[in-house]
């Protein structure tokens, strides 16, 4: 999956740490269904709070664009987040007998509070490509991992959880988002992106994101 043109070179640039994320062993339970069912839950609990803070994320996305393209584009991530990707944790959620306002309330694992806020701080520090640069690996990490584990089906209990990310509805959202991420490179950097002063930084945030995305599956399997 390339989601574009900048993607492929951030992901490059992660090096190990990309595949540490992509391939992490609560994925590979997720595929062949040796994945607990607790561990799924403890992270379905935490993952809600995560997409509460990725909600607010986008929100100052909105904040930091210079375009209109670009604020419709953020705006409607957030309303993407709050209606769809949400309500999915919730009726799974539900059907464990896990209410709506335990998920709000859940008390936050130090990886989430670790990954959220340092995505919020790359916006709130930083503009519009380093809020960027640590948003993609979530949204393009799981339109890859959605696709992988797709192809390569077995007979696991997370096959819905699978479907949601390989489907055409999320592949669509992650070419859109690449496309932005392209857009907003070049009206900043300019054509030469790698070349420009600022490449590096916009690696590393990439690159952390990355790792802190590891930690959360890590949280999920150990707790
Ligand atoms: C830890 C964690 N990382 C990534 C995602 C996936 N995700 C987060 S936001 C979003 C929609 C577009 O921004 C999607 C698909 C997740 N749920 N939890």
């Amino acid at each position: 999956m390339s989601y574009g043109a900048t993607f492929p070179l951030w992901r490059e640039a992660a090096g190990d740490a990309w595949r540490d994320y992509t391939r992490h062993a609560f994925v590979e339970g997720l595929r062949d269904g040796t994945l607990p069912r607790g561990a799924f839950l403890r992270y379905l609990v935490q993952d809600y709070v995560f997409l509460v803070h990725f909600s607010r994320a986008w929100a100052l996305a909105v904040t930091k664009a210079e375009t209109l393209d670009e604020m419709r584009a953020c705006a409607a991530t957030v309303h993407a987040l709050l209606d769809d990707e949400m309500r999915l944790h919730v009726r799974t959620c539900a059907a464990e007998g896990i209410a709506e306002a335990d998920l709000f309330a859940a008390r936050e694992a130090p990886q989430n509070i670790a990954y959220t806020r340092y995505v919020l701080d790359a916006g709130h520090s930083g503009d519009f490509l380093d809020l960027l640069a640590a948003l993609a690996p979530c949204v393009l990490g799981y339109g890859e991992i959605g696709a992988r584990l797709a192809a390569d089906s077995h007979d696991t209990p997370y096959a819905d959880w699978i479907a949601t990310y390989a489907g055409e509805d999320y592949q669509h959202t992650c070419r859109e988002v690449g496309a932005l991420i392209d857009a907003a490179v070049e009206r900043r950097l300019g054509p030469e992106r790698a070349g420009s002063p600022r490449w590096p930084r916009l690696c590393a945030r990439f690159e952390t994101a990355t790792r802190l995305e590891a930690d959360f599956w890590g949280m999920g399997l150990t707790g």
